[in-house]
């Protein structure tokens, strides 16, 4: 495995929730990275922000650890979720909520 495989698999599996993104959660740079912030901000979610803009090796690295070619990413307990639209469908839903709560992370409101 090489340093960016061990750093993304580090962050997938060290964070309950995490989304690498395009910016930071506090200052998105792109529309989908921030609509899934908004989502998750919104359903009171604890994540963690990973910025791909920071590398351009992380930038292509995530892309092959899930064999998905686009940014957002998000990832519960260790595993893909999806990307942005996957995400909205969801949350639109009302999949998302329950999802994390089944997954045992923590949601706020919905204890
Ligand atoms: N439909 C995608 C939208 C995301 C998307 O198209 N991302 C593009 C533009 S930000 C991307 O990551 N392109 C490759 C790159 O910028 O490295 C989703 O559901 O997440
Ligand atoms: S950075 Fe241009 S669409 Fe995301």
């Amino acid at each position: 495995m090489s340093g960016i495989n061990d750093y993304i698999d580090s962050e997938v599996k060290s964070n309950d929730v995490v989304l690498f993104m395009k910016g930071t959660p506090g200052f998105p740079q792109c529309g989908f990275s921030g609509q899934v912030v908004q989502i998750l901000d919104y359903i009171g979610a604890d994540y963690k922000g990973v910025n791909v803009l920071d590398s351009a090796e992380l930038r292509q690295g995530i892309k092959e650890y899930s064999n998905w070619p686009t940014i957002p990413q998000l990832y519960v307990k260790g595993e893909f979720v999806g990307g942005c639209d996957i995400v909205r469908e969801m949350f639109q839903a009302g999949e998302l909520q329950t999802f994390l709560v089944e997954k045992g992370v923590s949601v706020k409101g919905a204890a």
